[in-house]
């Protein structure tokens, strides 16, 4: 029996182990040196026979070196000890290879197979370095996995600060507000409930110089008139019975360096606006209780539903007040006069909400339009709860014509009664089966025409079918 380590080849596995397992001087020496190496080596003969592995490669693959030792990598593969090698691929390049590897024991491996090749051009061993990179590999894993919640929260917290819109008439709004959050005029925002006046007065201190400073927002109708002042300026302690004794910041205070949103300005009490009126042209603000002034820089937006210019007339509103903050006037108008923002605001809050739960729930094109036709008395708002509310009911994640509330059908039949149009269904009908017809002629196949109106292909051809029956498609 030859025992030295160029002599391996054409040697049976329990002469392999007798060698290894002897004392030669030569062989222990690369024995030694091997098993004292934190990587894994495996090394195998020109026939991909295993001639030896170190003491790392047992501890990484939980096996001991008797399990491999005289097995072709043939039969390695077979008994999916690893799922792909590098000595193979190493004997075939005749070049040096790296390639990430899977244990059986679900370990991740980084391995590189070098054949060694003799003088005379013939490839006389392949050796094997491998290193753990399980550890990496499960790290990374955990990185992308944040990184992608993280790239989730932004986007959110991106869309979150969006004002979403597809009309025109939001777009000239838009187009504004951008150009005038430059500038630290006061602005007036009016519209009906829920047009989405605070969501703009956001809009607004995001697209200005302020945007990394404070938003603040009162809702002046939500706090009894008794205690609006010191909400405002805050006060001294001990200013009052019954104040903190650590006194009370006001939110103009709060506020220094940013935005402050004064929403449903309407409802200020009189006495307030005056007080209002002077922080606005003074720019201080003096606490409840206290002796000095306090200078404030705040950018003022201010919203209201109500007609400030009657309750001037009627005496319930300042006049020299509402020029003061009336700088920049911006109105949104309702939902109903500009229709087109319903789609676009149905699909982002549905989409918003899919998100959410990770669910899918779709809505049909039938639902789509009546959502469309309605007034919306309580605008964006009741657009966004309604669609939450048809999201948690939705029956096999479709929501359809029948799921929308009663009070939404009636208002639209109400409508086509009053101004003597023809039914809304009728209009429905005949808008859908052209559009069918023409995505159809468009794109020559159902999968493609469903596809392009954002419909499944099953509701296509039933609809098609349906239309066909009804006489709406000849
Ligand atoms: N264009 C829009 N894009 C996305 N969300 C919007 C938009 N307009 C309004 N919203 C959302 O609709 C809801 C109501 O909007 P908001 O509170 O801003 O209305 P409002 O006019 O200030 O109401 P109110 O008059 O009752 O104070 C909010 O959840 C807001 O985020």
């Amino acid at each position: 029996m030859k025992n030295n380590l160029s002599t391996y080849e054409n040697l049976s596995r329990e002469d392999i182990l007798k060698i290894l397992k002897s004392r030669d001087r030569e062989l222990y020496k690369f024995k030694t040196l091997f098993d004292h190496l934190a990587e894994g080596v495996y090394m195998t003969d020109c026939n991909t026979k295993t001639l030896y592995v170190n003491t790392a490669y047992e501890k990484l693959s939980d096996n001991s070196r008797e399990h491999f030792i005289g097995k072709t990598i043939y039969q390695v593969l077979d008994e999916k000890l690893i799922d792909e090698s590098g000595t193979l691929l190493a004997i075939k390049n005749r070049k040096s290879i790296s390639i990430q590897q899977k244990l059986a024991n679900n370990k991740i491996a980084l391995i590189t197979s070098t054949p060694i090749i003799n003088d005379k051009d013939e490839l006389e061993y392949v050796v094997t370095i491998v290193r753990d990179i399980t550890e990496i590999m499960n790290l990374r894993e955990k990185i992308i996995e944040r990184e992608r919640e993280i790239q989730k929260l932004k986007s959110q917290k991106e869309r979150a600060m969006n004002f979403m819109y597809k009309s025109h008439e939001t777009e000239i709004i838009l187009e504004q507000s951008k150009k005038v959050a430059k500038y630290d005029s006061t602005i007036l925002i009016t519209g009906e409930t829920g047009t989405g006046k605070g969501a703009m007065a956001e809009y607004i201190h995001k697209n200005s110089n302020r945007s990394d400073k404070k938003f603040i927002q009162l809702n002046c109708a939500s706090i009894p008139a008794s205690l609006i002042e010191s909400e405002l300026f805050g006060y001294e302690k001990g200013a009052f019975t019954g104040a903190r004794d650590s006194g009370k910041i006001g939110i103009f205070e709060q506020a220094h360096g940013g935005t402050l949103f004064l929403d449903e300005i309407g409802e200020l009490p009189l006495s307030m606006q005056s007080k209002l009126l002077t922080v606005l042209q003074d720019k201080k603000i003096r606490k409840i209780g206290s002796d000095s002034e306090i200078d404030i820089d705040v950018r003022i937006i201010t919203a209201t539903n109500r007609d400030l210019n009657s309750m001037i007339e009627a005496g319930k509103f300042r006049e020299d007040l509402y020029y003061r903050i009336n700088v920049v006037p911006i109105h949104i108008p309702p939902l109903r006069d500009r229709r087109e923002d319903i789609t676009a605001l149905t699909k982002e809050f549905l989409r918003e909400i899919n998100e959410k739960y990770n669910i899918d729930v779709d809505i049909d094109s039938e639902a789509f339009h009546t959502m469309y036709y309605y007034d919306w008395p309580g605008n964006v708002r009741e657009l966004k709860n309604l669609i939450e509310r048809l999201f948690v009911f939705a029956k096999n994640n479709t929501i359809t014509k029948e799921d929308l509330p009663q009070s939404m059908l009636i208002n639209i039949s109400n409508k086509h009664r009053s101004k003597d149009i023809i039914p809304l269904n009728e209009a429905i009908s005949k808008l859908e089966s052209e559009l069918i017809v023409k995505a159809f002629e468009k794109k020559g196949n159902v999968r493609d025409a469903a596809k392009l109106l954002e419909i499944h292909p099953s509701t296509f051809v039933r609809k098609r079918q349906k239309y066909i029956e009804d006489g709406f498609i000849k």
